[in-house]
């Protein structure tokens, strides 16, 4: 069943469109993160779902209900800020029954809630603890629990990991993740980070201009980016104009192998950095750049004629700056852009 679902949804600001016509099912106990550049529109789109916000056209159905008209506190959604806004006058158990006390929840039943929620962020037993004295992960996991307290049917998170360190981000994004899959939680989530949104999400939306730019798993996304918009904000840089024949498509860098099937003529191709391989015969290039990253290093190539290439090598073989070589390319890297 549909959890959440768009139709049409459009909302402006002074005559330009923070979200156009969009469109989106998530299902329940589905993961979806949404994606993109500053001012795409991701927060209207949370804000609007959440009730915070009044569309301009079209319709927001929670549970197949129309919710145009309902409040946000009818909505049933939870939500959760980057700036996580914890009371901070409170302590940690009044901060995560904040919800249930709202609702009229006994406060022994608050109590047995607020203990198991803890117990699931990772908290066990910080009920008494001040706000103020814990870390900025423990603070995200307090506000976190406050988010599930109510046992939202679709809980909203604008940028839930924002402000934390890479090392904090990327542990929290693992948990979260089993989290919401052991409760059963819907999820729609916002977010600048595509390691993060691809790590967490069942499904990723890219959005460019107010509109869904592409969505699908990150599997799916991730090998078939539907545009260069797409394949740029995803950090694919090797992107050259292209004239397809048969199974090759020229290109500045050469010949290009393409999939069987590839439409005839003028496009774009993609070439991700694994499908960049040093040959014996090809296109000649020289190292300009080498960036260490941890698995392989990172090397910009700036070939005969052309833009610059990106491609990966493994750490301990990886050339150095102006050493020259030779690349071919490998097919099932390459992906033919409209
Ligand atoms: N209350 C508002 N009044 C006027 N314009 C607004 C308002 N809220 C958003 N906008 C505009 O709508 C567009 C989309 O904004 P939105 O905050 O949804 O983008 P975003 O993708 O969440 O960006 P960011 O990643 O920077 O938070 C932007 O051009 C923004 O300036």
């Amino acid at each position: 069943m549909s959890m959440l679902r768009l139709d049409g949804v459009t909302v402006g600001f002074g005559g330009r469109a923070a979200l156009d016509a969009v469109d989106l099912d998530v299902a329940e106990h589905e993961i979806v993160c949404v994606l993109g550049p500053s001012g795409s529109g991701k927060s209207t789109l949370l804000r609007v779902v959440a009730g915070l916000q009044r569309a301009d056209a079209g319709q927001v159905y929670l549970a197949g209900k129309d919710q145009s008209g309902v409040p946000v506190h009818r909505r049933g959604v939870g939500l959760m800020f980057q700036d996580h806004q914890l009371f901070p006058q409170r302590d940690v158990g009044g901060n995560v029954a904040f919800g249930l006390r709202m609702r009229g929840v006994a406060r022994a039943e608050a109590e047995r809630k607020v203990a198991g929620l803890l117990d699931l962020v990772g908290l066990p037993g910080a009920q008494r603890r001040a706000v103020a004295a814990l870390s900025g992960g423990e603070q995200q996991r307090v506000a976190l629990a406050r988010a599930l307290a109510p046992e939202p049917r679709l809980l909203m998170l604008d940028e839930p990991l924002g402000q934390l360190d890479r090392t904090l981000r990327e542990r929290l994004v693992v948990e979260l993740r089993g989290l919401f899959g052991r409760l059963g939680t819907t999820v729609l989530a916002v977010t600048h980070d595509q390691g993060e949104a691809f790590a967490l999400a069942d499904r990723v939306v890219v959005m460019r201009d107010g509109r869904i730019a592409q969505a699908g798993s990150p599997l799916e996304v991730w090998q078939r980016p539907a545009s260069e918009f797409v394949a740029r904000f995803l950090g694919f840089d090797n992107v050259v104009e292209a004239k397809v024949r048969g199974e090759r498509a020229e290109t500045v860098w050469g010949g290009i192998p393409v999939p069987t099937g590839t439409p005839e003529g003028a496009c774009r191709v993609l070439v991700r950095p694994a499908g960049v391989r040093f040959a014996s015969e090809g296109l000649p290039c020289v190292v300009s750049g080498r960036t260490f990253r941890g698995d392989h290093v990172a090397l910009t190539l700036r070939p005969e004629a052309g833009p610059e290439l990106e491609a990966a090598a493994a750490l301990q073989t990886a050339p150095g700056v102006g050493e020259r070589m030779r690349v071919a390319f490998d097919a099932a890297e390459v992906v033919v852009l409209p």
